[in-house]
């Protein structure tokens, strides 16, 4: 039961097709005959402080996306965490890895798992990816017992990474809040106490990748995500009505707008709806660092943003409640978001 719910485990006969529950509706498919077409996303030179912020502000507004270059995160960070997620996928055994399994009856819980929505068994499409998430932040979630313990410097790793990744989203808060001319700290403040979950998601090749997501289409429910990728390429960003793939950039960031800074920008800037598409050929590995709200943050527009002419554009929401319901209802695109416009 829990080894059948594993995309791994289902790839292990070198199944010809993909099973039932992977196959997506007609209208959620990939047309893989057109994921040539690269997303035109900046890449910004954080190094260079007098154009990245009118560049972060105009990439904000138009992508909710854009790629980070000079970031200050040493590279070989972004090196080892990527061989350490392939090691754990690849080279730890199936039951070694149910040692860590999630649990998949709560939203978002630690550790290995596949499953990314609550609901009933059988009434959700399964996304083709299997995941391990980690709990770093703040510190009294971060638990480095929970996490693989080979190989030796796994934990080390990961807890350095998170560190680094925290300072980098604190300083591009700042840098988005000062692209809107509010005060650096006003975003972060909004937010609260940084709330970080690090999930590395492995996409193992798949037979049939026309008719399967990796990871189906969303927003991140929370304030600012950075993500790397390895080469295989994947990640698509959705615009005017198209999907566009996100080429690899080896060793830079890639910044994902989440809802919770949609909201508190009252709208100006977009969170980035995105999605994965499998592969027949390679596996395929990312690392997504999500900076969230706690659960009994209030988000809401920003005050400097809101006058005379300008109304709020959605209602306030207790963090806690946004994640619920996008757990239990899933994401399908920004319904969630769109639900708190006024
Ligand atoms: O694998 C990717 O590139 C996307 C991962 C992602 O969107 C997520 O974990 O929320
Ligand atoms: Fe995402």
């Amino acid at each position: 039961m829990e080894t059948a719910s594993r995309v791994e485990a289902v790839t292990k006969g070198g199944l010809p097709v993909v099973p039932s529950q992977y196959i997506q509706p007609p209208e959620a498919r990939p047309n893989l005959h057109h994921a040539g077409d690269a997303a035109p996303i900046p890449t910004i030179d954080l190094s260079i402080s007098d154009s990245a912020t009118e560049s972060i502000g105009e990439a904000c507004r138009n992508w909710g996306a854009f790629h980070v270059v000079n970031h200050g995160v040493p590279i070989h960070l972004l090196d080892r965490m990527k061989s350490l997620g392939l090691s754990f996928f690849q080279d730890c055994p199936l039951e070694e890895k149910l040692q860590y399994a999630c649990d998949s009856t709560s939203a978002a819980s630690e550790g290995y798992g596949s499953r990314m929505l609550l609901g009933a068994e059988g009434d959700v499409v399964l996304d083709w990816r299997d995941y391990f998430d980690h709990h770093t932040l703040p510190l009294s979630r971060r638990d480095p017992s929970h996490w693989p313990l080979h190989p030796p410097d796994y934990r080390q790793v990961v807890e350095e990474y998170g560190n680094e990744m925290k300072k980098l989203a604190q300083k591009l808060l700042g840098i988005i809040s000062e692209s809107l001319s509010l005060p650096c700290s006003s975003i972060e403040e909004a937010v609260g106490e940084i709330y970080q979950n690090i999930t590395m998601s492995y996409y193992p090749p798949c037979p049939q990748p026309e008719l399967t997501l990796g990871l189906q289409s969303h927003s991140d429910m929370g304030a600012l995500t950075l993500l790397i990728q390895d080469d295989v390429g994947g990640l698509q960003l959705y615009k005017d009505d198209h999907w566009l793939t996100v080429p690899p950039i080896s060793h830079a960031i890639l910044v994902l707008i989440a809802d919770q800074t949609e909201i508190i920008t009252n709208g100006i800037y977009k969170s980035a709806q995105h999605r994965a598409v499998t592969n027949a050929n390679r596996a395929r590995l990312s690392v997504a660092t999500f900076h969230d709200p706690s659960k009994t943050a209030r988000i809401a527009p920003a005050s400097h943003l809101i006058g005379q002419h300008t109304k709020p554009a959605y209602k306030e929401v207790v963090y806690g409640q946004y994640v619920s319901s996008w757990y239990s209802k899933g994401p399908e695109g920004k319904r969630n978001l769109d639900a708190l416009l006024c």
